[in-house]
């Protein structure tokens, strides 16, 4: 079989965070404000203070303010709690995203719902996965969103399809398996415990890996054709004479190349996505809380 069509995330993002730049005009013409999201990051974590600068960028790109709150790793959870409700009551904060993991002293659920749902731009609040989950508007986490959007991107109409979703997480395979659910396709979810995995991906037409384990998924696992979504961030260790590791997926990419009609590259796919929806979700945020309807397509 020949090889397979390399999904470009990093240049579908690009457009995406265009049409969010011109939609910030107008809201900023009929607001006479700029929408704002807040990021708040706890603790050093160099990956995480990558992250939170790359937002960053991103937003200040697209037209939006930007409001970084970086607290030392120390700080009680009381304090992230009284700083999340600042945010909430702040009219300039249209989204508010807390940096995960969290320091291991603090429980991330009770940080999470603590957030405004209405601000909740990362989809995590049990409101908004309740709404996912019975089909009601809702913020959807960023990285399944921007799966979805290549997934429609690349194949169109998704009915009937066989899914196959490896991760259960609640940031990204539950709210995946839900999104595609959404879309008519037939899911599985699979998981550390599923048995037989191999042949349960190869009966999938789309794979999305959400598993967190570097290269787990060769060539051989899938149906031929399928459409491969690659949503691991795995740094390999560094070879001989070099400082950093690669990244690389969940998918052994080189090998998967032959066998799928179709995947996204590691960096350069579903990461770039993950920041682009952040700044749709803000930018959707702030219509509704400014009670104007927001573009449609974004
Ligand atoms: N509350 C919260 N929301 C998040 O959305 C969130 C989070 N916490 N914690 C950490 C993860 C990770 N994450 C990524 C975003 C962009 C890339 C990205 O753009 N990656 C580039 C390359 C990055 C590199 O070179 O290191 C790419 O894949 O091409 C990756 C990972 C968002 N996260």
């Amino acid at each position: 079989m020949s090889n397979a069509f390399i999904i470009d995330g990093k240049a579908f993002a690009a457009q995406l965070r265009q049409r969010v730049a011109a939609a910030v005009e107008s809201f900023i013409a009929l607001t006479a404000r700029k929408p704002g999201l807040a990021v708040v990051l706890v603790g050093e974590d160099p990956a995480s203070q990558v992250y939170v600068g790359s937002k960053k960028k991103a937003t200040v790109e697209a037209g939006m303010n930007s409001f970084e709150h970086r607290l030392p790793a120390s700080v009680s959870q009381d304090e992230l709690i009284a700083l999340v409700e600042t945010l909430n009551a702040d009219a300039a904060v249209d989204g508010i995203l807390v940096q995960l993991p969290l320091p291991p002293h603090m429980d991330d659920k009770a940080v999470i719902a603590a957030i405004d749902p209405g601000k909740d731009v990362d989809g995590f609040h049990v409101v908004n996965a309740g709404r996912l989950a019975v089909g009601e508007e809702a913020f959807v986490p960023c990285t399944p969103l921007g799966c979805l959007m290549l997934l429609k991107d690349h194949m169109g109409d998704l009915s009937g399809k066989n899914a196959v979703v490896i991760g259960r997480s609640n940031i990204v395979g539950k709210p995946m398996a839900q999104l595609l659910l959404a879309e008519n396709c037939t899911v599985t979810i699979a998981h550390s415990r599923t048995q037989d995995l191999p042949d349960v991906v190869r009966r999938a037409d789309i794979v999305v890996a959400a598993v967190g384990r570097a290269e787990m998924v060769t060539g051989d696992w899938l149906k031929p054709g399928a459409v491969v979504i690659d949503v691991g961030i795995n740094r390999l260790e560094p070879e001989a004479g070099q400082s950093k590791g690669r990244l690389v997926g969940d998918v052994a990419f080189d090998d998967a190349l032959r066998h799928a009609g179709a995947i996204t590259p590691v960096p350069g796919g579903v990461g770039p996505m993950t920041i682009a929806c952040l700044l749709r979700n803000t930018l959707v945020a702030a219509h509704r809380r400014a009670g104007v309807a927001a573009p449609e397509g974004i």
